[in-house]
């Protein structure tokens, strides 16, 4: 790792970096070996892990949605290094904002610009994998919503992995913001006005929830 990098988290399965890049600030993120794997094997699965990351945030970005800029990718060191986003995260802005946490008006921005974020990400058929407030930014410059971590992303056209997700993230919000279900709803409804093919999405959505729960009732 160069030397001015600072670590900023240490999580299970990467460790996360600041680090000057050119005149700005990067983040890179670089993934550790399990040890509990075979040596080539694990070298392998890890460089597939960090090239399929980082495909998917390029081609959600590509795409129009508002993701970290991707600097370059080093599988044999298995490092992303990508721009480092001056913003708030929506999991504290909700947890700490009264701005956010009052104001209806506010919250149906947020989720007006979530819902079209997430639409523009199953629209390329990119599956985040991992949708949770703390994964979704507000840029401080423009307030455009960010969406980063596309850690455990892949590509995939199956209305069931992209109901999966949505039901990931709607876990994520009922589990972390009290009360927010109407805001949940209307992520959704911005979801559905701007994505087309999202009505069988949103049919899967309902029998995930389902499953879901008869799950929870059993365990
Ligand atoms: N591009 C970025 N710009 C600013 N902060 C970032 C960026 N990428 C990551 N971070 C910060 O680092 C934290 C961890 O990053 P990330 O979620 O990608 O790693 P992770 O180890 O996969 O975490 P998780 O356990 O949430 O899956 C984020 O919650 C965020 O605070």
């Amino acid at each position: 790792m160069i030397e001015s990098a600072i670590l900023i988290k240490q999580g299970a399965e990467a460790r996360i970096y600041t680090a000057p890049f050119l005149t700005r600030t990067a983040i890179i993120k670089e993934r550790f070996s399990k040890t509990y794997r075979h040596p080539t094997l694990d070298k392998k699965l890890t460089a597939r892990r960090v090239t399929q990351e980082a495909r998917c945030l390029f081609k959600c970005r590509k795409s129009g949605v508002d993701t970290p800029v991707l600097y370059f990718v080093n599988t044999e060191n298995s490092t992303i290094c990508m721009e480092f986003i001056q913003g708030m995260i929506i999991k504290d802005l909700l947890i700490s904002d009264n701005e956010y946490i009052q104001n209806k008006e506010k919250q149906d921005e947020l989720a007006e610009k979530i819902g079209i974020a997430l639409a523009k990400v199953h629209a390329v058929d990119v599956i985040h994998g991992d949708l949770t407030t703390s994964n979704l930014m507000l840029r401080e410059s423009n307030q455009s919503l960010v969406i980063i971590d596309f850690g455990l992303s892949y590509v995939s056209s199956l209305p069931e992995d992209k109901a999966v997700d949505l039901y990931v993230l709607e876990k994520a919000f009922l589990s972390t913001h009290p009360n927010s279900e109407e805001m949940f709803a209307n992520i959704l409804e911005y979801y559905q006005k701007n994505y087309k093919a999202s009505q069988g999405i949103l049919s899967k959505l309902a029998e995930v929830r389902l499953r879901g729960r008869k799950r929870s009732m059993v365990g």
